[in-house]
């Protein structure tokens, strides 16, 4: 129902099923997008799979057609089925919430505005008409050799690299699902993502049990990294099983949260020698947490116990020094290795430093650093738009400003304005190279928690909806990078990195159907009131931009189309990734020929006397 399908449901028992009867799709006359090449094509689609791409497809009135000319067609996936609109549902569960979530005067002000949200979302629902279906003429198979027109557009649907959905964190579990989150992606052109799992009590087995059982009511492909968060030889045995049977190719090392999921350097050796001998991709989150506990200490002792206390307690030059750190040791094991939400300047100029010495060092910037700074934290006129939603929502100005700072609480922190822009021309020039989000999205109620003492504030900020959006306007709309630079930084790089390519990623024959339409001249506005994510804030509130993604399709489904959602919990798949990339190839010669450049052990004859 439509409940469940806006991503708001609250148990499978509200939830309707997918339909899963196959879908035949004809794209037709947009401009297809890969990260190689561009052209004016049309795309066919049948049982999930890309099937033709050429100009001009003829087909039979089985299969529906939707008209892509002058919109740009990249990697997405769609799902039909009726969705039924229950208004009763709605706000009876939004009254369960309120009953059972509600704790003092911020939680209830900020239950109205979920209320508020929930009644736009009801409003806004109809259902979606299905052109009629046309017969495919046996006679169009794939070709070569066709020539190109000027003037229309496809792309593929992105896939978004980091992802924290129904996590357990600081004491709260995220607001976004494996349902409302991927719904949320799905409506703003993202087809896949990659979530971290969290090992329970240190067992990987027990982690990847846990999230597949979090990931059943999936309504778009995954996969999964895992995190690494202490060592002994089962861990080292389990991180094989989790290549060799599980489908997990890439480990998740913390060097920040000390306490909880900070590692030292000595467990980081270990998992790099481990992921080097499975072909397994090393990830880490690169802030020393030492020095960011050191400096959580020195803000307290200062009375700094407000959300800009967590920008001053780990500046820069903390991530910066991991990230070298990281890089350096990686280097000394010869493995490759991946840094995640790359946030400053300090950290990127490492990874250059490194990608120029021939170091195989991975940079992912995430959407809220690309295009957010921390001025909201020290402007003195933000106040004014304060005030004037404050009104609106008739909330104390304290606590309003107060959740304000604290949406944009992450870690690492997003930083002063100039760092954003420099991650940007780091993307256009190679330096950077795929986009993620870390979307780890929390209530108010949820930010609320640390209202006396920064270091409480669940870290994490939305973005799995927006990053698509943003990642053109930004980029693209300015000139910074070109449409096929815009498919390979949200899409095919991050299917090459992970060892899904041309599965993933990619408008070829034989690919998943994971496609999305975007109109360039269309325009897009983001807002907690709108978004899909559960969360009742939206760290990009109110910003708005050019390119819309107006269709998604999810393995050969239509999910999105006309500003409505057509999902159900349950129809995602999970995608196993392999192990051994292109970042390990060549590898083992290096490493023979680093040991036949040794000239050692020197063999010492012992003097006789
Ligand atoms: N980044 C953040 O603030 N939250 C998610 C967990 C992590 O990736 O560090
Ligand atoms: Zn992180």
């Amino acid at each position: 129902n439509q409940f469940c399908e806006a991503g708001i449901g609250y148990g499978d028992s509200e939830c309707g099923i997918a339909s899963s009867s196959s879908s035949k799709i004809l794209i037709k006359g947009g401009t297809v997008v890969n990260a190689h090449h561009l052209e004016v094509a049309d795309v066919y689609v049948e049982d999930g799979i890309i099937a033709v791409v050429k100009p001009n497809i003829k087909v039979g009135d089985d299969v529906t057609v939707l008209d892509a000319t002058g919109k740009f067609v990249m990697p997405g996936e769609a799902s039909l089925h009726n969705w039924v609109y229950n208004s009763i549902e709605l706000v009876v569960a939004w009254l369960v919430e309120v009953a059972f979530g509600s704790d003092g005067e911020i939680a209830n002000s900020f239950h109205r505005n979920d209320f508020k949200q929930m009644i736009a979302i009801v409003r806004s629902g109809t259902m979606l008409s299905i052109p009629p279906s046309l017969k495919v003429e046996p006679t169009f198979l794939p070709s070569k050799g066709f020539s190109l027109q000027q003037g229309e557009d496809i792309i593929l649907g992105g896939i978004d690299p980091h992802t924290h959905l129904a996590m357990e964190f600081m004491g709260t579990v995220t607001i976004d699902d494996f349902f409302s989150g991927q719904a949320a992606a799905l409506a703003g052109g993202t087809t896949m993502h990659i979530d971290f799992v969290i090992p329970v009590n240190g067992s990987l087995s027990a982690g990847f049990e846990t999230y597949l059982g979090k990931a059943k009511r999936s309504c778009m492909d995954y996969g999964f990294h895992m995190a690494i968060t202490k060592w002994d030889e089962t861990v080292s045995k389990e991180m094989e099983i989790m290549v060799k049977e599980k489908g997990i190719n890439s480990f998740k090392f913390f060097l920040a949260y000390k306490g909880s999921l900070m590692i030292n350097d000595e467990l980081l050796l270990e998992g790099f020698k481990k992921c080097k001998s499975l072909g397994a991709l090393a990830m880490v989150h690169a802030e020393n947490g030492d020095a960011v506990f050191e400096g959580q200490k020195r803000m307290i002792e200062l009375g700094i116990t407000g959300p800009e206390g967590h920008a001053l307690s780990r500046p820069p030059v903390l991530e910066g020094e991991a990230t070298a750190r990281a890089i350096r040791l990686a280097g000394f094991v010869n493995t490759p290795l991946y840094i995640v939400h790359v946030m400053s300047i300090d950290a990127m100029e490492e990874i250059a430093e490194a990608r120029k010495s021939g170091q195989r060092v991975i940079g992912e910037p995430v959407a809220s650093g690309l295009v957010l700074d921390d001025s909201g934290l020290w402007d003195p006129d933000f106040t004014t738009a304060a005030k004037q939603e404050l009104a609106s929502l008739s909330l104390s100005l304290n606590y309003f400003l107060f959740f304000i700072i604290c949406l944009f609480v992450m870690s690492p922190p997003i930083r002063a304005p100039g760092h954003g822009k420099a991650l940007q021309a780091g993307l256009s020039t190679g330096i950077l190279q795929l986009v993620g989000t870390d979307h780890c999205a929390f209530n108010s109620t949820q930010k609320a928690f640390g209202i006396d003492d920064f270091r409480k504030i669940p870290n994490g900020v939305n973005g799995i909806e927006e990053r698509m959006h943003l990642v053109w306007d930004t980029m693209v709309e300015s000139g910074q990078i070109s449409v096929t630079d815009y498919v390979r930084l949200t899409s095919t790089e991050c299917a090459r990195i992970f060892n899904i390519y041309p599965r993933k990623g990619a408008i070829l024959p034989g690919s998943d159907a994971d496609i999305i339409i975007l109109n360039p001249n269309s325009s897009f506005e983001i807002s907690a009131t709108s978004h899909h994510s559960r969360s009742d804030t939206n760290v990009f509130e109110g910003r708005r931009g050019k390119g819309k993604v107006e269709v998604t399709i999810s393995g050969g489904r239509v999910v999105w189309e006309n500003g409505q959602l057509k999902v159900a919990p349950g129809s995602g798949n999970y995608v196993e990734m392999p192990p051994f990339g292109y970042l390990f190839g060549g590898i083992d010669k290096a490493d023979a020929e680093y040991l036949s450049s040794l000239r050692a052990p020197v063999k010492r004859f012992k003097a006789t006397t």
